[in-house]
């Protein structure tokens, strides 16, 4: 019996890598462009950290018009493709956590708690390497035992977001990361989830932001993303 491979309809070729963003602001990508809100703890990058950035910041692509008409798609599957970029994106996320919550005084987080699906991608590693657990934030139906459920809306549709009710326990200090935060509509939603369980929201970190839907605004802890991209739809004059 012969088997099939088939591939999905293309609806839109990958934009070059981020060397030719069309849609992104020159100063965006810059390595020191990563954003915080709140601590006002914010120590320069290190040239390592810098260098991270450049590195991770050029392996983006992007497609437009997916999943819909109208949506710039930012890919970070790439980084994922080369052990070497995989190494610098949570080498660059520990840097930042490590710094800015450091252990020393018992500011580290007990918890990383990853989006699906892709924060699961690199929160697992990352929880490792900071010596914190992981817990999983899945859409509706997926987590067995008791939840806690939140729904959110995001930048093309709607959905609902579980946590296992006995995951985080009262008091411990969370982490909450993800890959992309455009409308802020998850991570929001993931922070109400943390809270209702009694945890302590440390913050939310991201690898890249859409600076142009201001999903930070609707975040009440501190926010940090690596890079951030896409000037949004032309304004109107
Ligand atoms: O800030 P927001 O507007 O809420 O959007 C950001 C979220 O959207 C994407 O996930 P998506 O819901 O597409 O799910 P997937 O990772 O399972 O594909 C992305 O990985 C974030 O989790
Ligand atoms: N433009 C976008 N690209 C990739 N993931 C997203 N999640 C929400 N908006 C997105």
């Amino acid at each position: 019996m012969s088997s099939t491979i088939s591939s999905s309809p293309q609806p839109s070729e990958p934009l070059d890598s981020t060397s030719s963003h069309p849609r992104s602001t020159g100063h965006a990508h810059h390595p020191d462009a990563s954003k915080e809100r709140f601590p006002p703890a914010r120590a320069p990058a290190t040239p390592e950290l810098a260098s991270l950035k450049i590195k991770i910041q050029q392996s983006l692509r992007q497609y437009p018009d997916f999943p819909t008409p109208g949506i710039l798609f930012e890919d970070i599957l790439p980084l994922f493709q080369d052990p070497e970029l995989h190494e610098s994106l949570v080498r660059a996320l520990e840097l930042h956590i490590t710094t800015h919550y450091p252990k020393k005084q018992g500011k580290n987080p007990d918890i990383i708690v990853g989006l699906e699906a892709r924060g699961f991608l690199f929160g697992p590693s990352l929880a490792l390497r900071l010596g914190a657990g992981f817990v999983p934030v899945r859409k509706q139906g997926k987590l067995p035992g008791r939840t806690e459920t939140a729904a959110y809306e995001k930048e093309y549709g709607q959905d609902f977001f579980q946590i296992q009710a006995d995951a985080i326990k009262p008091g411990q200090k969370v982490l909450v990361i993800d890959d992309i935060i455009a409308t802020g509509g998850s991570a929001a939603a993931t922070g109400s989830l943390v809270k209702k369980l009694g945890g302590t929201l440390l913050g939310y970190v991201f690898i890249l932001e859409l600076d142009f839907l201001k999903g930070r605004e609707k975040l009440d802890a501190s926010v940090y993303t690596l890079l951030s991209s896409q000037e949004g739809p032309p304004k109107e004059s």
